[in-house]
């Protein structure tokens, strides 16, 4: 659905080059909720404006529903914004409109008969559930319900992209929790494809079929959350799952989707070994158990636990070890 090939960004501020984005190959499949993730100046905010086009990238090719954004004139470009909706972390809302007015402002640009629009309004309230709103001002509203006026207007032109620029990083976690939960819901409901950029691990864990880490203007992993929690040296799993320091000899399993058989029972049942465990970290991610786990061994059986673990599928990694 989407698909960043050899993207180049270079911003020139006062006659000094910034490399924001340094060939980035990105491939977001349709229906899925995609993010990014990546410390502050990473180039987050700079990948995703150049999706919509936003920012037109120096170098490099944009295509959102098989078309190449950066060849479009300026009039086909607003059309194709128009299945491309947005949202903000500071919302970007307009304080002297109400909620309905709020969510009607892209409609009007569209020239959406009146009837239509009011129509349309409502539909979008009810969506998000801020039907009793309609008629508030921003000012009147929480953080929460101000993101989810800010999700109805990105939604009024029934785009099949949404982009979210932090959507969630002003909000407490209750609140960000709910709106999660509505991204998810409106990703289900819509098969609507969300690209989201965060620099908080809890958002890619609760709502992220796949992510990408970024840094210093590169993607550094990406891939469906499995495949990458899986791949031996995942940066995004030792941020996910976090461990006590390892000393040399000390093994870290890792799980995905195992979580719940008894293996380190079954180890000391089969092999002549001792279990120490050191650590642990487990999550429910996709609705699946994933985790890793810290232990050391000890006892004449030990290699023959790891071939064991290793057999069955797990990710097995010896500390010191080549
Ligand atoms: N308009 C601009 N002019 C010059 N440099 C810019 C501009 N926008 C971004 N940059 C630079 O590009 C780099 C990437 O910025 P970007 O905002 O994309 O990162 P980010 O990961 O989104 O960070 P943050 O979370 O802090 O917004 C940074 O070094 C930033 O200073």
């Amino acid at each position: 659905m989407i698909r960043l090939s050899g993207l180049r960004k270079v911003y020139g501020s006062r006659g000094r080059e910034v490399v924001a984005l340094d060939g980035v190959d990105l491939h977001v499949r349709e229906g899925e909720v995609f993010g990014v993730l990546g410390r502050s100046g990473a180039g987050k905010s700079t990948l995703l404006r150049c999706v919509n086009l936003l920012e037109r990238p120096t170098a490099g090719t944009v295509h959102v529903d098989g078309r190449e954004m950066t060849s479009l004139s300026s009039g086909e470009l607003r059309l194709a914004r128009q299945g491309i909706g947005m949202i903000h972390q500071h919302f970007a809302l307009l304080s002297s409109r109400t909620v309905a007015g709020n969510v009607a402002f892209p409609l009007e640009v569209m020239g959406v008969p009146a009837a239509e629009r009011d129509r349309r309004v409502a539909e979008l309230l009810d969506l998000v559930e801020l039907g009793d709103k309609a008629g508030a001002y921003p000012a009147q509203l929480s953080g929460g319900q101000k993101q989810r006026v800010g999700i109805a207007r990105a939604l009024a032109g029934r785009p099949k992209v949404l982009l979210s620029d932090e959507a969630t990083s002003a909000l407490d976690p209750q609140t960000t929790a709910s709106i999660l939960g509505l991204l998810r819901r409106l990703n289900r409901e819509l098969g609507l494809t969300v690209l989201l950029i965060t620099h908080e691990m809890n958002v890619v864990k609760s709502v992220c079929d796949s992510a990408a880490i970024m840094r210093e203007g590169r993607i550094v992993e990406s891939g469906e959350l499995p495949a990458l929690i899986a791949t031996p040296g995942s940066e995004l799993t030792r941020e996910l799952f976090p461990l006590p320091e390892a000393a040399p000899g000390m093994v870290t399993i890792t799980f995905v989707g195992q979580a719940d058989e008894p293996v380190v029972s079954e180890l000391v049942r089969k092999f002549d070994v001792d279990v120490n465990i050191i650590g642990g970290s487990l999550e429910t991610i996709g609705g699946r158990p994933m985790g890793r786990l810290r232990v050391e061994l000890t006892g004449g059986g030990s290699a023959d636990a790891l071939a064991y673990l290793r057999d069955r599928g797990l990710l097995v990694d010896v500390e010191g070890a080549a």
